[in-house]
């Protein structure tokens, strides 16, 4: 599929990531099939001539053709030294008719060479052409710092050659819910296996030439003495024996002693100065503060500043920007920089979805600033547990931060899909462009989605809503649409081979993809048909069945599986329920108008909660979970009101606090809306958890909580979900 890469890209081939500078004239030569190799001592070790020996196998001693390597020292490229950029990672990379040079100002930059060397062989003729090059940003990658199932040891080691392709050379694990890398074994080495695991993990980083990180996060159970801290130093200890050359501790997402920046500060120096700095061959060491964003600092408190004053120089501190999700632009450095005392280190929490799990985030990398690259150390992207379809975004950060000037979301964006599935790009970005945006969630954070037809589907609910007329020309674009989003779920699940682990992780949406195009479909039918009294009815039937399929998710994803959740389903249920409110007028029907939706609504004063959206599974109501710190102000609420009354069988509650926190908090439900009722929250405490709150055969309308306290609460919101009597 490599020359079928080449046939499709031949016509719009880029170098990826783009290069800072090159020059090509108009000639190529035939790729040589024979040449000489004359390689500088500091490549004798290392991948990077294995590299360029598994691309270009005719190495022949008396070839007339030569290939000259080597970094800025090695004599064999002494002559080009002057062209090498003066640049970390830089290289010179010129194609003559009779010779190739590879000339890196260090080695990971005569890799990299090769890697462009790489992209130009997937040609059929070899351009003539010189690249001098370099990232802009010093490291570039992941962090794979995300809820929920941890990548597959396949899944990372395709991860790791998709890095070194695409000039990435950071990747710091940090799976939560690995329990050997958190709470409650950090202090245990990895058993046998896993640690053979990580072993054939650092084997495949190094030849990639990228740095493999292994994180710790011991700061919810971690004791500030000295039996801990030597723990800590003897589990480093046998990551190094494993040969992790990289190390990194992080402590977000913690509360109580683990928080304290001094305690963190002092532990953090000492294993730089007596673990990282003595070992000579170990990276600079990464840490993750507690308070990592803006919107959860306290600058007054001293946290940050503290950090900044008193870690070593050369220890990394970690910022995910102005919110725990949100895109990076100066004034979001402006403001952490001075703080630290130094460029922070960006972990960016995209395409990261464990808080929107039932969304897959494929769509453009955009909002960075372009004007950033010299404010920061890093810039790391936390992805999905979904690790190949995570590739369209990380493509897209792999050009950003290499030269972020000359970034183009879109074109990358475009550029990555063709990167996954060459042969099914067409059909694989119709998937993509309608499968971006994350839905109503706890962080506010939101991506554009379906921008392609979106026009025409305002210009069409609009019409029809305000006029009950038919925008011709829109109802024919939305129509083609429609065919275009069946057709590619079905070329995409039928596509074989090219990219089998992509379509393993993304096949629970196709499904979902295609009822949205076939739902879309019977809309348009039914508004066409709307004033046939008897041609309307199939139509409107079949939308039905269409809502309950696409609400009877795939049982893999309990929390739900939800495709063109931001444009095309919004307006088709708009136009299903218009075309059928007005068929009921018109033949004095009362065919059901509601498409299927949450019966369960969402009001509160709580800034963070307000966002939250509820889900309803059978009889099961609930309000997601958010993943921040709720800061619940004096008497704010919330209020959870049905579509109509309904008989409760539980209510639970988890504010993730202790008993005492929740005699703050008063429970009331009501069957009008006017008249409220007192539930008892204590009598139902069971650890940590409210169980079933005794409002057993209640039947209500609307269920409150408020913050009776007097003062602000801080508090998790981790469950609060209804069930109804059968
Ligand atoms: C209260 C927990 C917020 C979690 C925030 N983010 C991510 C988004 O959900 C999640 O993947 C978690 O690992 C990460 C923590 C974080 O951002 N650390 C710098």
């Amino acid at each position: 599929s490599l020359l079928a890469t080449a046939t499709i890209h031949a016509q719009e081939f880029r170098l990826q990531p783009t290069p800072q500078k090159y020059i090509s004239q108009d000639d190529s030569i035939s790729i040589p099939l024979q040449y000489q190799l004359l390689s500088g001592n500091s490549l004798s070790t290392g991948n990077t001539l294995p590299l360029l020996r598994s691309l270009m196998p005719g190495e022949a001693p008396k070839a007339g053709f030569r290939i000259y390597i080597g970094t800025q020292d090695d004599k064999t490229v002494k002559n080009y030294r002057k062209r090498i950029p003066q640049k970390p990672e830089g290289y010179f990379l010129k194609i003559d008719k009779d010779r190739i040079i590879i000339a890196g100002a260090d080695e990971r930059g005569t890799y990299y060479g090769v890697q462009t060397l790489a992209q130009l062989l997937t040609l059929d003729k070899l351009p003539l052409i010189e690249v001098s090059d370099y990232p802009d940003v010093p490291y570039r990658g992941v962090v794979e710092g995300f809820y929920g199932t941890p990548w597959s040891q396949e899944a990372r080691m395709r991860q790791l050659e998709f890095y070194g392709r695409n000039k990435m050379n950071v990747y710091l694990y940090g799976p939560k819910d690995d329990p050997y890398h958190s709470t409650p074994h950090w202090r245990k080495p990895y058993p046998a296996q896993e640690a053979e695991q990580i072993k054939q993990l650092v084997d495949k980083a190094r030849e990639n030439n990228v740095i493999f990180y292994w994180a710790i996060h011991p700061g919810q159970d971690i004791r500030w003495n000295e039996e801990d801290r030597s723990l800590l130093l003897q589990k480093f200890e046998s990551m190094y024996q494993l040969g992790v050359r990289g190390f990194a501790v992080f402590f977000d997402d913690i509360s109580g002693e683990g928080t304290q920046a001094s305690k963190q500060a002092e532990l953090l120096n000492y294993i730089d100065n007596h673990f990282v700095q003595p070992k000579k061959d170990v990276a600079p060491l990464v840490m993750c503060p507690t308070e990592y964003n803006k919107s959860w600092s306290n600058v007054k408190g001293g946290y940050l500043t503290t950090l900044g004053e008193q870690l070593n120089k050369d220890i990394q501190i970690m910022w995910t920007g102005n919110k725990v999700i949100a895109t990076i632009d100066k004034p979001t450095l402006e403001f952490i920089n001075p703080l630290i005392k130094r460029k922070a280190y960006i972990w960016w929490n995209f395409p990261v979805s464990d808080y929107v799990r039932d969304h897959l985030l494929l769509g453009p990398v955009y909002g960075n600033g372009l004007d950033v690259k010299d404010e920061m150390s890093a810039f790391v992207s936390n992805p999905m547990e979904h690790a190949e379809s995570s590739k369209i975004s990380l493509y897209s950060v792999a050009d950003y931060t290499w030269n972020m000037e000359k970034f183009d979301s879109n074109t990358s964006w475009k550029h990555a899909i063709k990167d996954l599935m060459p042969l099914h790009a067409e059909y694989l970005e119709t998937f993509a462009i309608h499968n971006s945006d994350l839905g109503k969630n706890g962080h506010g954070f939101r991506r554009e989605e379906s921008t392609n037809i979106q026009p025409a589907l305002s210009a069409l609910l609009k019409n029809y809503q305000e006029k009950g007329e038919i925008d011709e020309t829109a109802y024919r674009q939305v129509a083609e649409e429609c065919r275009k989003i069946i057709t590619s779920a079905d070329m995409l699940l039928a596509s074989g081979n090219e990219n089998r682990p992509l379509i393993n992780e993304i096949s629970p949406w196709l499904s979902q993809f295609k009822l949205v195009g076939e739902y879309g479909k019977a809309v348009l039918d039914m508004i066409r048909l709307q004033r046939q009294e008897k041609a309307f009815l199939p139509s409107h039937a079949h939308a039905q069945a269409l809502q309950t399929l696409m609400t009877d998710n795939d049982a893999r994803y309990p929390q739900g599986v939800k495709s063109g959740s931001g444009q095309l389903m919004p307006t088709f249920d708009a136009l299903f329920e218009a075309s059928t409110q007005q068929y009921n007028r018109q033949f004095h029907t009362a065919l059901n108008a509601r498409a299927i939706y949450s019966p369960y609504t969402l009001e509160s004063n709580v800034a963070q909660l307000a966002m939250l959206p509820t889900q309803q599974k059978g009889k099961e109501g609930s309000v997601a979970p958010s993943n921040e710190v709720i800061n619940w102000q004096a008497d704010g609420s919330l209020t959870l009101s049905m579509d109509r009354p309904r008989v409760l069988a539980s209510l639970r509650i988890d504010l993730g606090a202790p008993e005492e926190t929740y005699a703050h908090f008063r429970l009331e439900t009501s069957l009008d809306g006017k008249e409220w009722q007192h539930a008892d929250l204590q009598t139902a405490w069971k650890g940590h958890t409210l169980q079933k709150v005794k409002v057993e055969g209640r039947k209500v309308l609307k269920i409150r909580l408020t913050n009776i306290s007097g003062n602000e609460q801080k508090v998790y919101f981790k469950t609060f979900k209804l069930t109804e009597k059968e």
